[in-house]
């Protein structure tokens, strides 16, 4: 695998192995720092319309040297606009947004168990997908019932399920679910965002083994699990760093010390998709 690989999705079309994460990334700084992740080789920019940043998404993209259709972009739909004709309006507006004629990928952002329509929003999603306004259509911290729910009203299979994964919390069992549904598992907070394991002994002993950073460390492992990571840094000199994975490999062994670190109550803010809310 290298950087320019790409994953094909369920439904053949093919996003590249490593995505760029971009919460927090807004105004003129946070155009900068896109620009120069794409410039730096990313091809896939992870926004939602809760980040509050697709225009800036869209900016970053036009004021880039690279080609606007060698670029994906992946946003989400927030649990206020669940209601079909809600769902439906947000994708327009997303695009408006991002000043595009067609999402590359939506997905559902959370379930969000008290508005109870991410059904409805799933159909929207479909619906958009056949209207040529969306050309991959996914979700985000889905777990199984959510996932049978959505196939079984559709008979549609969501192309990729978004979910929190990192050392401290590896979702073996999502993944293995995702993986029998044919779903391409995408991780975020790949890095463990504030709680990064860097100094974990087995992050570290394979950094020092294969002469890579702990992060870079961390996003092989992701690799190797099968899983898409979208790291996010502001920073060009991190961004180059957390591209450049493919010049070691880890052994076995290695990803499952690395994999021993999960716990239990290892979610970075107990986002547990069945409780946690956001609008
Ligand atoms: N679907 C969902 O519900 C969610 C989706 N996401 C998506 O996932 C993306 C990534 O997750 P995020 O929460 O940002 O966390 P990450 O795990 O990507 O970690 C980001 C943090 O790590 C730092 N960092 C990045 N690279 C390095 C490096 N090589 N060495 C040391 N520090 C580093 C960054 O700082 P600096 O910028 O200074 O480099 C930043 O503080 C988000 O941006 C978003 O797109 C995130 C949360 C939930
Ligand atoms: O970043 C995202 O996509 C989120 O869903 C976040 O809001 C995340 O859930 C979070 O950081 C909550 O504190």
């Amino acid at each position: 695998m290298r950087g320019v690989d790409s994953y094909e999705l369920n439904d053949g079309n093919s996003l590249p192995v490593v995505g760029f994460g971009t919460v927090s990334l807004r105004g003129d700084e946070g155009v900068a720092a896109m620009r120069a992740a794409l410039e730096n080789g990313y091809r896939l920019l992870d926004t939602a319309v809760n980040y509050g940043n697709e225009e800036a998404v869209g900016q970053a993209v036009r004021a880039s040297s690279v080609a606007p259709e060698d670029v994906r972009i992946t946003t989400k739909i927030p649990g206020r606009h669940h209601e079909y004709s809600l769902a439906v309006k947000s994708v327009e507006e997303s695009l408006r947004r991002l000043g595009s004629d067609c999402i590359d990928l939506c997905l559902i952002h959370w379930p969000n168990p008290s508005v109870g329509k991410y059904v409805e929003a799933w159909r929207a999603l479909v619906d958009a997908r056949e209207r040529g306004l969306v050309r991959s259509i996914g979700v985000s911290n889905f777990t199984e019932h959510h996932l049978r729910a959505v196939i079984d009203d559709s008979g549609v299979a969501p192309a990729v399920n978004q979910i929190e994964l990192h050392p401290y919390f590896p979702q073996a069992a999502m993944r293995r679910v995702n993986d029998g549904l044919g779903i391409r598992t995408q991780s975020w907070s790949p890095l463990g965002k504030h709680s990064a394991p860097f100094a974990e002994r087995p992050v570290a002993e394979a950094a020092a083994a294969h002469g890579a950073t702990p992060a870079q460390v961390i996003l092989r492992w992701q690799l190797q699990l099968g899983a898409l990571p979208v790291p996010k840094s502001a920073d060009p000199q991190r961004q180059q760093e957390n591209l450049d994975l493919f010049g070691f490999e880890l052994t076995d062994a290695e990803v499952a010390a690395i994999s021993g670190l999960g716990k239990d109550d290892g979610r970075l803010f107990g986002g547990d998709p069945d409780v946690h809310e956001e609008f």
